[in-house]
């Protein structure tokens, strides 16, 4: 075709192709100002988009020229994005992952998930482990630490390079409360077995959730801890704390930083070592005593990030509950409860 024959061609059709290069130049657009995290700021006009972007993945890790970091305007204005101890909160908007992404890759590191099946609850780990290989720690090591007492009903899921599962065989407890604080345990003891050997960081989840958006090395610190869905916006006296002086988890009122969730924590393996190591002393302190710390190993865990500051925290993106609907604050939820009916699946 010549150089005449194309030109005439575009004139026939001038419509069309006015339409294409507009839409090409609004997609060439939309794509140099994503910045590897969200495309709102640094857009000429002022829209706020919030789409699901996994498509996009690819492009933005290898996105180089991010937009700037602005002094005098912060992405976030609406939340508390930092502790009074300087430590980060995490939500939507306030990293950039690419950035993020390339700095644990330089270290090359590796991430343990740590997640207990006992009894019925071997049912969700289909749905847990489909949707973590979708969204969680993408293209990083991840080891899916499954602990079991039925190791023959987990299922079999196809892994990205780099992951697998690592399926230990642990006993049950008959009380369901015994087979949630018992975590503390099995996670310090494999701590010192295998997990110290193996990972750099552990993250310690519920199983009765699935993950529905990115989950990546933002997460990673010293130790982290998790706002609960259901306190973050609530006063200290109304958080759920142990209050009896006689357990080991008790917080006074007037105590307190935060309302931390049970389901979501984790660190390096030397601090997650500490922490799980301590509730669970604090555990068999109280059984010995005949006391039960009101919300078990939530107590303990609240307690302990009351005298050992996390070194991260994140927000309740990381750990919703849809039941609680969806505030104007909450850009995406990360990872989400699955509904379950207690009285049958506990027993
Ligand atoms: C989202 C969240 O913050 N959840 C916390 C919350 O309750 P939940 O009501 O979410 O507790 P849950 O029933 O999910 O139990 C916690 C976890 O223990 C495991 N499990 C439990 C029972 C069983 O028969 N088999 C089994 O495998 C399983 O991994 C489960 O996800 O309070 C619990 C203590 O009361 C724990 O602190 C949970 O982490
Ligand atoms: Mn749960």
């Amino acid at each position: 075709m010549s150089k005449q024959q194309w030109i005439n061609a575009l004139r026939k059709r001038k419509y069309q192709a006015f339409i294409l290069v507009f839409l090409s130049f609004v997609l060439l657009l939309c794509w140099y100002n994503y910045d590897g995290n969200s495309w709102t700021s640094s857009l000429p006009f002022s829209c706020k988009l919030n789409y699901d972007l996994n498509f996009l993945q690819d492009v933005r890790l290898q996105r180089k020229n991010y937009s700037q970091p602005d002094t005098m305007n912060p992405p976030r204005t609406d939340v508390l994005v930092m502790t009074p101890w300087l430590a980060p909160i995490i939500w939507d908007g306030t990293f950039n992952i690419y950035i993020l992404n390339q700095q644990f890759k330089q270290r090359d590191v590796r991430i343990g998930l740590t997640v207990f099946a006992i009894k019925k609850y071997v049912v969700f780990l289909q749905l847990f482990l489909e949707t973590a290989e979708k969204f969680f720690m993408i293209g990083h090591k991840v080891n899916y630490y499954i602990m079991t007492d039925r190791p023959k009903d987990v299922p079999n899921v196809t892994l990205a390079e780099g992951r697998r599962v690592v399926v230990l065989k642990i006993q049950s407890y008959a009380r369901w409360q015994d087979v949630c604080m018992r975590r503390m345990e099995m996670i310090s003891l494999f701590t010192k077995e295998r997990f110290i050997q193996e990972v750099d960081y552990l993250v310690c989840v519920d199983v009765d959730m699935r993950f529905s958006d990115h989950v990546g090395v933002e997460i990673l610190s010293d130790i982290f801890g998790t706002l609960h869905p259901r306190f973050y916006r609530r006063q200290r006296q109304h958080f759920t704390y142990e209050r009896r002086p006689a357990s080991q988890a008790y917080i006074a009122f007037g105590e307190g930083d935060f309302y931390y969730a049970g389901g979501f924590f984790g660190g390096t393996v030397d601090e997650v070592y500490k922490l799980t190591n301590q509730c669970h002393n604090a555990i068999m302190t109280d059984k010995a005593n005949s006391i039960e710390a009101l919300w078990h190993d939530e107590s303990h865990l609240n307690k302990y990030f009351l005298n050992h500051k996390p070194t991260k925290i994140l927000s309740p993106e990381y750990l919703w509950d849809n039941s609680l609907g969806v505030p104007e604050v909450l850009r995406k939820r990360r990872f989400v409860a699955v509904p379950k009916n207690y009285a049958q699946i506990r027993n």
